[in-house]
């Protein structure tokens, strides 16, 4: 993990090292706008403690210096997000030079342009010693083309025959799939040994059957690949298609091919998906030729035009920032002529507001479909200068983990089929099922749903607390410290609450990250990168990481505030339980929760549901600390409040050149000094009481000093204290002082999976029950509630009477 940490912040100086230009003439450009935001923000992040700690200062607080998820804006280089385009033929040439294996593969590169320029390839001596091995990956159906070149099976075959524990067996499920070799070889590397169940269904409708697709799949089942390797595996074939056609043609075409035009684009509902996803096609298409590029908002729209101008074939992108660019004009986006596949990624969040109408006219621009476009002479125009074989049929693609949660899709799955007729109301597309075929998908798409009843993944354990809603803080200090093992994300449905438990647990001494919309792109993607690299890491999130964030190991997700529809608990638990490992959330349910929380179970079909088990015992120490961190955090709050306001009272005197008069007397003054002095004697002294509790572990109400009971002891200090206990068996502690012996019991329920798994069928809750009993409750306390309000009425009435009467 050290080593990981080093590894990561050295990048990082390199990278702030090579930005350091960019940084000076950026500063100017983004200084107003920074100024503004963090004014907005004052009240926030002012309440923080600072790293430009005074010694004196009482409201520096002890943790400063802390990571939390108070990122500064640092410059992120962008080729790190995808952003820079990478030089093909240098990296060919470093590759070449640095790694065999990979010089293997960047020849069939290189020999397939040798092949669509014209040249002829000299055929490559086979070796005998694999002639087994292709002809295990040669496809059964031998009208494909995609494994025409027998050479290729054999490169990948050598690109990973090298690597250790290797075996070309292991990947036996994926010849079915047919894929392209130079595939097949990013999917060895990638050591995916099977395909997951959508890309098995997947794959063979849309890559080899030409298919449009509607597939539903649970979260972190391999959906980018199930609609990646189609994209990928077409362009493969249609360029050897087109290199193989080119001496017959005499050449005519050459200058056409060298022009890339837009062959997919593929839409995502958030800027961190968009990354992800194009990452996730780079290392499919790593092999190939094929360039993918992420156009994201947040970030440099100059950048990005540039690397537009590289005609990419895949763009991978946001709704708002590719509408800004397509209807700036930018012209590799708006020639899109030769686009063979739209995806829409997450599809059913694009037909919620925010998203719609930017994606509306995205789709509004794509040409109708089939052959030369009609009522549009650009585009007609355009269409003759495209070879034959990529003006083909456009697939559209459209996924989600909820999208049978949609009441019209629902009826679509059940009926196989969709409406080819578009539905508007009035002028807007209003259902997805609409934004489909308006995107021109066929009646006939495959449509393939593999969710289950329950939607969610089906290795995730779903549990919840209930408690009151001031108890909210409490109980989520307590999961992250007596459980706190394991990546964990937070979920909160406002941006208020998560600033409000990121000061609290930040004061409380958890090292938390932040993530939400209001903050800057860069920070943005730091705070991922720095919950990537940390095993235990803590992240508190909007819904803005609700959807399509695949980081792996995230072990638990705490659902902080009920999220507002059934679909984005799906995806939120979704952040766990990813590519057949395991995971657990757990929802806070307060007394307002309760039925939101019953017709979620509803939706899902849920029977019963496992109560997280606690131990009560350490409750009052919890409530304790908390107490303390959340006065602290008012009094810190309070006063950069006022130094906020006083600040923004003396800039703004300044700028309109006034003297402000200091009106207090003397008297006032001293008076002044002496509330701040004794206001910051109290913060010191809550601060310091904070931060003797926190360096002990949680002890329960009836602590014994002499043993430590496993709950209550965090990891870290389990670890510690083995330690100790081993340091002095080995030292062989002489004295029999039974005092002195440290006895250290093993904790059980370190990560809240296994707290979970420990409890058992004991925790285990039947909801219909729950639920009936609650609406009995509901009743009972509507009807006493009414009585008193009758009772109440009738004295007020009784009173007045009498003293009318008086
Ligand atoms: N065939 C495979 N075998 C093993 N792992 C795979 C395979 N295909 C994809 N993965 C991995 O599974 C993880 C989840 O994949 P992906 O992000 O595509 O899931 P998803 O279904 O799109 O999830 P979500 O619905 O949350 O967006 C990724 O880390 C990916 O690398």
């Amino acid at each position: 993990m050290a080593a990981k940490a080093k590894a990561a912040s050295s990048s990082w100086q390199l990278r702030r090292s090579t930005t350091k230009k960019q940084k000076s003439s950026k500063k100017k450009k983004h200084s107003e706008t920074d100024k503004a935001e963090l004014f907005n923000s004052l009240n926030w992040n002012s309440s923080l403690p600072t790293t430009t700690s005074d010694d004196d200062d009482p409201f520096a607080s002890q943790f400063a210096g802390a990571e939390g998820g108070f990122l500064s804006l640092e410059e992120i280089d962008e080729s790190e997000y995808g952003l820079v385009f990478p030089d093909l033929n240098k990296k060919r040439k470093r590759e070449e030079s640095s790694d065999t294996e990979i010089s293997e593969s960047l020849d069939v590169g290189s020999e397939k342009k040798d092949e669509k320029k014209g040249k002829k390839k000299k055929p490559k001596k086979k070796k005998k010693t694999n002639k087994k091995k292709i002809a295990d990956v040669e496809p059964t159906n031998s009208n494909t083309s995609c494994v025409s070149s027998i050479e290729e099976v054999k490169d990948a075959n050598e690109v990973v025959e090298g690597e250790a524990g290797f075996d070309e067996n292991d990947y036996y499920e994926w010849n079915e799939l047919r894929l392209h070799p130079l595939l097949m070889k990013s999917i060895y590397k990638l050591g995916f040994k099977e395909p997951t169940p959508i890309q098995k269904a997947c794959i063979p409708a849309a890559a080899h059957q030409g298919k449009d697709v509607i597939g539903a799949a649970e979260t972190g089942s391999g959906k980018t690949l199930a609609f990646g390797l189609p994209i990928l595996q077409r362009l493969l074939q249609e360029r050897e298609k087109t290199a193989r056609s080119l001496p017959e043609q005499g050449n005519a075409d050459e200058d056409d091919l060298e022009e890339n035009f837009l062959r997919a684009l593929i839409v995502t509902p958030t800027r961190e998906l968009a990354l992800q996803v194009a990452d996730h096609l780079k290392e499919a298409a790593k092999f190939t030729d094929i360039r993918v590029v992420p156009i994201v908002g947040g970030m440099s729209t100059e950048k990005q035009e540039r690397l537009l101008k590289h005609r990419p074939e895949i763009v991978v992108g946001t709704p708002g920032r590719l509408w800004e660019l397509m209807s700036g004009g930018d012209e590799h986006l708006v020639e899109l002529h030769s686009l063979s596949f739209f995806v829409l990624d997450e599809a059913d969040r694009m037909i919620e507001s925010g998203h719609f109408h930017e994606l509306q006219s995205i789709i509004d621009m794509l040409p109708v479909l089939c052959g030369p476009v009609e009522g549009n002479s650009q585009m007609t125009q355009n269409c003759l200068t495209v070879s034959n074989l990529q003006r083909k049929k456009r697939q559209t693609f459209v996924f989600s983990a909820t999208i049978a949660l949609s009441a019209d899709f629902r009826k679509k799955l059940k009926r196989g089929s969709i409406k080819s007729k578009e539905s508007k109301d009035d002028g807007r597309l209003s259902s997805l099922e609409a934004l489909s075929a308006r995107a021109g998908m066929r009646p006939d798409a495959a449509i393939i749903d593999l969710t289950n009843a329950s939607i969610v993944a089906d290795k995730l354990e779903e549990s919840f607390i209930e408690c009151r809603e001031e108890d909210k803080d409490g109980y989520l200090y307590y999961l992250l410290s007596v459980h706190g093992s394991g990546r964990t994300i937070v979920f909160c449905t406002s941006i208020a609450a998560l600033r409000h438990i990121s000061s609290v647990l930040h004061i409380l001494g958890i090292n938390i990250l932040t993530l939400h919309a209001q903050m800057q792109q860069r920070a943005r993607l730091k705070a991922i990168d720095r919950f990537r690299v940390n095993d235990n890491a803590v992240l508190i999130a909007t819904d803005v990481a609700a959807r399509g964030l695949d980081i792996p190991g995230v072990r638990t997700v705490i659902h902080y505030q009920l999220p507002h529809s059934a679909e984005v608990y799906v995806h939120r638990s979704g952040r766990t339980a990813r590519a057949s490992s395991d995971g657990c959330c757990i929802a806070l349910i307060s007394p307002n929760d309760r039925s939101k929380f019953t017709s979620l179970c509803k939706s899902f079909s849920k029977e019963s549901l496992q109560r997280f088990p606690l131990d009560n015992a350490l409750m009052p120490e919890v409530m304790k600390r908390l107490s303390l961190a959340r006065q602290i955090d008012k009094i810190l709050r309070k006063d950069s409040q006022e130094k906020a306001q006083k600040s923004w009272f003396e800039r703004n005197a300044e700028a309109m050149e006034l003297e402000v008069d200091d009106n207090d007397s003397e008297e006032e003054k001293v008076n002044n000094h002496k509330q701040k002095k004794k206001n910051s004697l109290h913060l010191q002294k809550l601060q310091q009481e904070l931060k003797s509790l926190v360096s002990c572990p949680l002890q329960p109400k009836n602590f014994s000093h002499r043993f430590l009971a496993g709950s209550g002891v965090s990891p870290l200090l389990q670890h510690q204290f083995e330690e100790l206990a081993r340091e002095r068996a080995d030292n062989n502690i002489s004295r029999v002082d039974k005092k002195s012996k440290l006895v250290v019991i093993g904790q059980n329920c370190v990560e809240p999976l296994q707290a979970l798994r420990n409890a058992g069928d004991e925790v285990r809750v039947d909801v219909k029950e729950k639920t009936d009993r609650r609406s009995i409750v509901n009743i009972k306390s509507k009807r006493k509630e009414e009585k008193k309000r009758l009772r109440d009425k009738r004295r007020n009435a009784k009173k007045e009477l009498r003293r009318n009467s008086e």
